[in-house]
């Protein structure tokens, strides 16, 4: 089959945002307000694993690239999560998060209250990443272009339903914000760059819908829990 041209292959891409996790019902609860404290650290306690999985998704990316200015720039995204220091970086910013909802870091960190479907979903998503062409790991990354607005929903609603949050713990939210604008656009770019048969942009939108159903399978494990207690 001939190829989408740009555009055409941008719109189907973006289509897929109708699969993305925004009105999960467990995102749902979370902004009208209807999750108690135990709930919110949960989620917490559960999306840590999925954020210090992603520098490893991100390194099996850069080890199946060939080229030089793709390594250069995804090798940004390591940093970004990790830190330069062991002091800052995403993940130091979420384990904030997870302390000013009430959960120590120890907690967090030592994974006591990680749900096994969402280790499964995390690491599909890792192992997606190792075994796929190095741009199939990038398109599954594209979640990214959704993202902004939900986490501007989320940090909105939080503020407003759950006052007690201090106001440190949605620095990882703002921050993320700012990053994704940029690294979303990139991953778009690169995207459209090299998927230029059909049967590579078939695998790229096979790999956003995959990804799609692993942020799905994350909230799915966390909401049953809940619904368990
Ligand atoms: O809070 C969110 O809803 C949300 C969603 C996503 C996403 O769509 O994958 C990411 C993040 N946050 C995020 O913070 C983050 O660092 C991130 C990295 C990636 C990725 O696939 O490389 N997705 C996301």
């Amino acid at each position: 089959m001939t190829p989408r041209d740009a555009g055409e292959f941008e719109r189907a891409l973006r289509a897929l945002e109708t699969r993305y996790w925004h009105d999960h019902p467990f995102h749902q609860r979370l902004h009208r307000g209807k999750l108690d404290a135990r709930e919110l650290r949960l989620w917490a306690a559960n999306r840590w694993y999925y954020q210090r999985c992603l520098p490893q998704k991100d390194a099996a990316i850069i080890a199946n690239c060939p080229l030089p200015r793709v390594r250069r720039t995804w090798l940004e995204r390591i940093a970004y999560h990790d830190g330069r220091t062991a002091a800052d970086g995403g993940a130091q910013r979420w384990l904030q998060l997870a302390e000013a909802l009430g959960m120590p870091r120890e907690e967090v960190v030592d994974e006591r209250h990680l749900l096994p479907g969402v280790r499964f979903a995390v690491d599909a998503y890792v192992n997606f990443a190792r075994s796929r062409p190095w741009i199939e790991g990038v398109a599954s990354g594209l979640t990214e272009m959704f993202a902004p607005g939900l986490m501007r929903r989320r940090v909105e609603a939080m503020r407003e339903h759950y006052p007690w949050i201090a106001e440190s713990g949605f620095g990882y939210f703002h921050n993320r914000i700012e990053a994704t604008r940029g690294e979303g656009r990139s991953t778009l770019a690169l995207v459209l760059e090299h998927c230029t048969t059909r049967d590579q942009q078939d695998a790229a939108l096979a790999a956003l819908a995959f990804k799609c159903d692993v942020l799905h399978a994350v909230l799915d494990a966390v909401d049953y829990e809940v619904g368990k207690r």
